[in-house]
């Protein structure tokens, strides 16, 4: 039996981190935000769509579209982001699908299905359980300003802007507390997979 596991966090969480442990330890890691990215390069159904709803001033030189401006559009427009959104995510999970399927297929003891705001696009059905990797609030202001060159006023508006943290812990069957440093992480991750038969 394949264990479907849902790994999700909160912005600069350490999410990433973690990602990066399962696939040293070789388990696959299907990830939510670079199929996002390849479901509308050229060709893929979802681009005609894109263009037939928000116009060819999307497109770039080379074709493809402008995922910065369209990304700006839709943060100024909830009608448009609710159109968007009804073109990307079907796209997007049956990509995951398929991917979880072949994994299956496979055999693998596990599959990672990466995807950041897990509980807010309501896939948590996709997984048999789900990890979440928590930060302080404090602690994730700070890796935030570091890794983006933000100032705190903009890193905390990226950080409102979200479900804290805090209550994402309860919704969750594993917590890797990513407070300390990388390798107590990867310790906490090893121990749980452990515990979940993976390892
Ligand atoms: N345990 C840790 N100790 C120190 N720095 C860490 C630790 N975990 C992660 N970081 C650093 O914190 C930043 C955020 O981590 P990461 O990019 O993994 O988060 P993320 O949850 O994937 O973020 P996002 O979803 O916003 O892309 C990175 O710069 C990373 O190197």
């Amino acid at each position: 039996m394949t264990l479907v596991i849902g790994l999700t966090g909160g912005i600069a969480s350490g999410k990433s981190t973690v990602s990066a442990m399962f696939q040293k330890l070789e388990i696959p890691v299907i990830d939510a935000d670079l199929i996002s990215r390849e479901v509308v390069e050229i060709g893929k159904p979802a681009y005609e769509q894109i263009i037939s709803s928000f116009g060819d001033g999307i497109i770039q030189r080379d074709g493809s579209i402008n995922r910065e401006l369209l990304g700006s559009i839709i943060f100024k427009d909830e009608n448009k982001r609710l159109q968007l959104n009804q073109i990307v995510h079907p796209a997007v999970r049956e990509e995951m699908l398929r991917q979880k399927g072949a994994a299956i297929k496979n055999k693998e003891a596990a599959v990672v299905l990466d995807i950041p705001l897990l509980f807010e696009s309501k896939l948590t059905s996709f997984a048999d359980v789900i990890l979440l990797v928590y930060v302080d609030e404090a602690i994730q202001l700070k890796r935030l300003m570091n890794r983006n060159h933000l100032s705190k006023e903009d890193a905390l508006l990226r950080i409102k802007s979200q479900m804290p943290l805090k209550e994402k812990v309860p919704l969750a069957d594993a917590v890797i507390d990513n407070n300390g440093t990388i390798s107590s992480s990867e310790k906490q991750l090893k121990e749980q997979l452990i515990k979940w038969n993976v390892l």
